[in-house]
């Protein structure tokens, strides 16, 4: 069959056990010549009524959020957009703007440092935050629950500590807006405890505290708006890509090309007995 008699064929003819159209079978879309749905919403209806925070929620859910709960994730995916050049993702994304890539490169290149030491353990401090409550429903108290948590988890809890913060600004109102809407029954709560468990066993008998960070405190939301642990990861990649884009433009609007991460006139270290 030619390429015209295939695209004018019935679905059928070409595909008459539908193992083809199986082959990407989606919930998330549907397309068609002069249709595109998504989510079962037809794209024209969606352009200009519906915000970006609310149509992210929908394409990963299927389903509107509350104006509450749009509220309440647009506040974490603004939180986390940028934290300035110390930030790896961030000065990846302006390195690689000056070595003459396209934005795409740049962006491509800082998303992939965003993982379990850096913007991407929020996913992991989902899981921990279960890990508590699930041992709180099987019967402990949260202090127990907590250090059993802890206890069983790595070395470096996800979701807490910052190398520069001592308490990360952007927690308290993070936190805050979670408290209203446990208040106001827009979310249940128990990994905003879980969470402020953790925190405050950490704290205890520390010189130096060690903090809820941005990933931690995006973790509770997402968590608490009942995203899985990987889409905790998946939306702080969302939220930073905003910075990282930012960033990798204005570097390529600087005209300076092969920046490497310290000036010139600092040189590595060259320590040749180093194991
Ligand atoms: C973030 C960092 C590597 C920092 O390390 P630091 O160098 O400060 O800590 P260290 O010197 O290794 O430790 C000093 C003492 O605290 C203890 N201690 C530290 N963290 C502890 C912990 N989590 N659990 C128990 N104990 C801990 C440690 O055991 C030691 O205790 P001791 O030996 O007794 O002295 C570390 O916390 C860590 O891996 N966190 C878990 C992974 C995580 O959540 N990643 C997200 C970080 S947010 C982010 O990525 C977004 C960002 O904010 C980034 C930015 O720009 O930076 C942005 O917006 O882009």
């Amino acid at each position: 069959m030619t390429d015209r008699a295939a695209q004018e064929a019935p679905v059928n003819e070409i595909d008459p056990t539908g193992a083809v159209a199986d082959w990407w079978a989606t919930a998330v879309s549907r397309m068609e010549p002069g249709v595109i749905e998504l989510r079962g919403r037809p794209v024209q209806d969606l352009i200009g009524t519906t915000g970006l925070t609310s149509m992210i929620w929908l394409m990963l859910r299927g389903d509107l959020p509350a104006p509450r709960q749009a509220a309440l994730l647009d506040a974490a995916l603004v939180a986390a957009v940028d934290h300035g050049p110390q930030a790896p993702s961030i000065a990846i994304a302006r390195m690689a703007a000056t070595c003459g890539v396209g934005l795409n490169n740049a962006v491509a290149s800082a998303v992939n440092t965003l993982g379990d030491a850096h913007g991407g353990a929020g996913e992991q401090c989902v899981r921990l935050l279960d890990d508590v409550i699930r041992r709180e429903d099987a019967g402990l108290d949260l202090r127990t629950a907590t250090d059993r948590a802890i206890a069983d988890g790595p070395r470096y809890l996800p979701g807490f500590g910052h190398r520069f913060h001592p308490r990360d600004p952007r927690r308290d109102p993070l936190l805050a807006l979670v408290e209203d809407a446990v208040r106001d029954g827009v979310v249940p709560g128990r990994h905003l405890r879980a969470g402020k468990a953790i925190e405050a066993r950490l704290a205890e008998g520390r010189d130096r505290p060690v903090p809820m960070n941005i990933d931690g405190a995006t973790a509770i939301i997402y968590a608490e708006l009942g995203f899985p642990a990987p889409l905790a990861r998946g939306l702080f990649v969302l939220s930073r890509s905003v910075g990282i884009l930012a960033h990798a433009w204005e570097e390529s609007q600087s005209g300076r090309r092969n920046k490497g991460p310290v000036p010139r006139a600092v040189l590595p270290a060259y320590v040749p007995d180093r194991p």
